[in-house]
């Protein structure tokens, strides 16, 4: 390698960035005026089907080297300043940190937003609620562990709206700052991490060490730091914050393990043109409801993509998804004729990937 070609193409990118520097601080301009007529109409900062828009639009008209997963990250990180610049708001998320919600949760709102690591579902639907925050990240189900219930309950309590959903691949490690597996004593972790990590427990010998469930992977990652012939099975970011060395990566069961959450607000989006919508359903106890209330959507050719029946105060409940917009002509009709036994929980963008 030369070091005058490796100057020249250093020199070149310097002033590449320089440009792109002027050009994002004169977005940030007009993001800023944004944000001063938004102040003046009361409308929402974050327009997710906007930004969906803008990337769909970039990706089209790219031929370079950026695929649509670059243009997404680098635009998603943009569009989080820019909204930072608009009207810095608060990000409520199950934590603590460096739990796989506060993953999520970074992953939209950028390294930029100011978070609120709350410690159960319901304090964070409060906090929205109450207006401490205007974001709640909250996990909804997983593809090993199914829906999860306190989201559900709190979904169907308070009167906040769905604005948008997170899918993430959900990756364990086993870490410890044990040099040998055989001198590991005791394990710590979230009882579902446990459970998603069946295998490797009974392959690496680990079924007979103690399980200790504890209410966070990541408060598991510090136990284990602190403790001798302790591990944790944690996620890498868990480990790396409280310095634990990892001994083993992606030790979960199913290679496709995701988790989707959902983001809580208090506003409700406009169409994007491929958004999905979720409701809850609590059907009178007489037979054949549900079969007419399922025809129903079918023949109004709305694609129903997930039905999970779910227990609330002895009475049955259906969390349902289903392609499309609340305010789409056909699921604004039967909506409509259903209003009495649903709740619209929102419409919002439909993520690439599914659990
Ligand atoms: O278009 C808007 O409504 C904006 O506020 C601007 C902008 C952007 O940076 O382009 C920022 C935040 C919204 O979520 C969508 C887009």
């Amino acid at each position: 390698m030369s070091e005058a070609g490796l100057k020249e193409l250093r020199d070149k990118l310097d002033t590449i960035d320089n440009r792109l520097l002027d050009l994002v601080n004169e977005r940030m301009d007009i993001v800023h005026q944004v944000g001063l007529l938004k102040a003046q109409s009361g409308g929402s900062i974050y327009r997710p089907e906007r930004e969906k828009a803008i990337i769909d639009r970039l990706e089209s008209l790219n031929n370079g080297r950026l695929n649509r997963a670059a243009i997404e990250a680098l635009f998603l990180e943009i569009f989080a300043i820019s909204r930072n610049i608009e009207l810095p708001e608060n990000v409520a998320y199950l934590g603590p940190e460096g739990s796989f919600t506060h993953q999520a949760a970074e992953g939209r709102f950028g390294a930029m937003s100011s978070y609120v690591s709350i410690s159960s579902i319901k304090g964070i639907f409060r906090e929205v609620h109450t207006g401490k925050a205007k974001f709640g990240v909250v996990p909804i189900e997983n593809s090993s562990n199914g829906i999860v219930t306190d989201t559900i309950n709190c979904l169907k309590e308070y009167d906040l709206k769905i604005v948008a959903e997170v899918v993430l691949d959900i990756h364990h490690t086993l870490a410890s700052t044990c040099d040998k597996i055989e001198n590991i004593k005791r394990i710590y972790s979230k009882d579902i991490a446990f459970e998603q990590c069946r295998k490797f427990l009974t392959n690496f010998g680990l079924n007979e060490v103690e399980l200790i469930p504890i209410e966070s992977t990541t408060k598991a990652a510090k136990l284990a730091a602190r403790e001798p012939n302790s591990a944790a099975i944690c996620p890498h970011v868990g480990a790396k914050l409280n310095n634990l060395p990892i001994l083993f990566e992606n030790i979960e069961d199913k290679d496709n393990n995701k988790t989707r959450f959902f983001i809580i607000s208090n506003f409700e989006n406009a169409q994007s043109g491929n958004d999905k919508t979720s409701i809850l359903v609590e059907l009178p106890d007489r037979q054949g409801t549900l079969v007419e209330f399922l025809t129903d959507f079918n023949n109004s050719d709305i694609n129903l993509t997930k039905i999970k029946s779910h227990i609330v105060e002895g009475n049955s409940i259906f969390f349902i998804d289903f392609d499309g917009h609340q305010l789409d002509d056909n699921v604004k009709d039967v909506l409509q004729r259903h209003k009495d036994t649903i709740k619209i929980l929102g419409s919002y963008v439909k993520e690439i990937k599914d659990i």
